[in-house]
């Protein structure tokens, strides 16, 4: 159905008139006039907890923000997504990720075809595959255990395996070390080449449609080492693949029992939860990879099912629509103040960005608001001592999600209360700042002069007033992160729903691939070179002149 543009909607003129004061409203003054302000801005889902207190909202807002989410069809366009309908539109396909993590007795069908029982009959032979590798059943061309696992992928078939084997090394196999190569510069295979050995590693090649060519070329680098050290019909020991082009596979010569299928319903930003995730399930193992699995159901039942009011999903997009238009945050800031959650951060940029970098409609009209924030960060504590500063004391206000676990995977003293009193101190320091009054008061009792004072007073202000969400879980699990991610997947889902992109297609990145393919041919001398404007034509020719020093 076609949306009428955002700001033609009566909900949005009710949330514009109501920010005209709102943007101006003072966190600590919000805080002073209602001591019941953190029980009314929390909320909790399968086992998460998000506190949206510290951002310039109140009830009321909260309420317009809602009725904006009703009047653009969130519950309805919710609804098409998880019933398997073509959301998909430049692309003609259904977007059903969330079928990835049903349970076996559940059916969906699409075209006729129940995907529940094709997901499951999956699984079951990652199961298999994976118990082998994990037991030392599956064996090396030489009759070893494998000890290292190399993840061949880019985008969605790097980025969530990458970071979901970092998140849960706790969890890990002690003989399985995994590794993972996504750039065609060749440092990155070289600098895993390096590490393993022939005899004892599995490479897993990973693309959705296996002609990406990063991957193809780092695919095939890493079958010429092996075949240096080993004959082809190793191979079927050493390789599997993970994709939905089995054509590509076979022509690529992997042995059609070590391929792992997945569907086109499912986008490459929302694939951990297939066989894109074999190398989770390889490290944590199959039961652990179930629970990872049952935890972002777990969430999707509660987007599916909470009242708006209480759905976290739809709340944390809806205070980051708050603050994306209202108070023109142009990015948005991740702090897992987690150590194994550092490539979340990077995980997020792939999913928001790529979802809902987007300036036209479905309909192909002008989005006529600012959409997807720049989403980035780092772990804290490292970010405080880096760019923390310009969060506090910077011109622009960057709201910012902590994220921690209240009880640690380690057993070292000390280390997690000075973490999580860092990770409230930064959301409160973000949220009061310090006036001019408090740093006089300060310096005074320090007894600097009159002088001295006034000259530091500026430097040693803080603004305050910046809005954060603090995201938290008892411990990171595999069922905790499983939920993490899909609270994510589903809040990037709504935000897509108010500015009416299509969240699922990516044309964006088509351009430059197009572009690096002729160049390419141009710096190897397939062709002669193309007229480029003079920049482009002079990196070129240094280029080339490089390769003949
Ligand atoms: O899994 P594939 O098909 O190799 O694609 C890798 C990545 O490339 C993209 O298509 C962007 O180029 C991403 O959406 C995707 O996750």
């Amino acid at each position: 159905m076609r949306q009428p543009a955002i700001t033609a909607t009566a909900s949005f003129h009710a949330l514009e008139s109501h920010a005209v004061d709102a943007k101006h409203w003072q966190l600590r003054q919000l805080f002073a006039a209602d001591p019941q302000r953190f029980p009314k801005l929390t909320v909790d889902a399968a086992g998460l907890f998000l506190d949206y207190s510290k951002n310039r909202i109140d009830a009321n807002t909260v309420g317009l923000l809602l009725d904006l989410a009703r009047e653009r069809g969130v519950e309805a366009q919710r609804d098409a997504m998880f019933a398997g309908e073509k959301i998909n539109l430049t692309e003609h396909r259904a977007v059903l990720h969330t079928a990835l993590r049903m349970p076996r007795d559940k059916a969906l069908r699409v075209d006729g075809q129940d995907v529940v029982a094709d997901v499951h009959a999956v699984l079951e032979r990652m199961r298999d595959f994976t118990d082998r590798v994990r037991s030392g059943a599956w064996l090396g061309h030489s009759g070893k255990p494998i000890t290292d696992v190399v993840n061949i992928g880019i985008g969605g078939s790097d980025l969530g395996p990458k970071m979901a084997c970092l998140a849960l090394r706790s969890y890990a196999h002690p003989r399985l070390k995994m590794h993972f190569v996504s750039n065609v510069d060749g440092h990155d295979m070289d600098a895993v080449l390096d590490q393993v050995d022939p005899a004892t590693t599995l490479f897993i090649v990973a693309s959705k449609t296996f002609v990406t060519a990063e991957t193809m070329l780092n695919a095939r680098t890493a079958r010429s080492w092996f075949l240096r050290h080993a004959k082809a019909d190793d191979l079927a020991r050493h390789f599997v693949a993970v994709s939905t082009n089995t054509e590509e596979i076979k022509a690529f010569g992997i042995d059609p029992a070590n391929m792992f299928p997945f569907w086109d319903w499912v986008g490459g930003r929302y694939s951990v939860w297939s066989s894109i995730g074999l190398a989770v399930a390889l490290s944590i193992g199959f039961g652990y990879f179930t629970d990872f699995l049952a935890g972002a159901h777990a969430m999707d039942q509660h987007f599916l099912e909470a009242p708006l009011e209480e759905n976290m999903p739809v709340l944390l997009a809806m205070v980051g629509f708050w603050n994306r238009q209202f108070l023109g945050c142009s990015s948005l800031s991740i702090a897992p103040y987690h150590q194994d959650l550092s490539r979340f951060p990077a995980y997020l940029q792939q999913l928001d960005m790529e979802s809902n970098g987007k300036r036209v409609t479905k309909g192909g009209a002008p989005v006529d608001v600012p959409t997807c924030p720049v989403v980035w960060g780092e772990c804290g504590t490292n970010a405080q001592h880096a760019y923390f500063q310009l969060l506090h004391q910077g011109s622009d206000v960057t709201p910012i999600d902590f994220i921690a676990a209240l009880r640690p995977t380690h057993d070292l003293p000390g280390h997690h209360d000075a973490l999580l009193a860092n990770c409230f101190a930064q959301s409160e320091a973000f949220m009061t700042g310090k006036t001019g009054d408090e740093v006089r008061a300060d310096l005074q009792a320090q007894g600097l002069a009159a002088a001295e004072i006034e000259a530091l007073v500026p430097h040693k202000t803080f603004p305050g007033n910046r809005p954060s969400n603090t995201i938290l879980m008892d411990q990171l699990s595999p069922p905790l992160l499983g939920a993490l991610i899909a609270l994510y997947e589903h809040k990037t889902f709504v935000q897509g729903v108010l500015w009416d992109v299509n969240s699922f297609d990516q044309w964006g990145v088509e351009l430059g691939k197009v572009l690096a393919k002729n160049i390419h041919q141009e710096l190897t001398g397939e062709i002669a070179p193309a007229r480029h404007d003079s920049s482009t034509n002079g990196l070129i020719i240094m280029a080339k002149a490089a390769q003949h020093l």
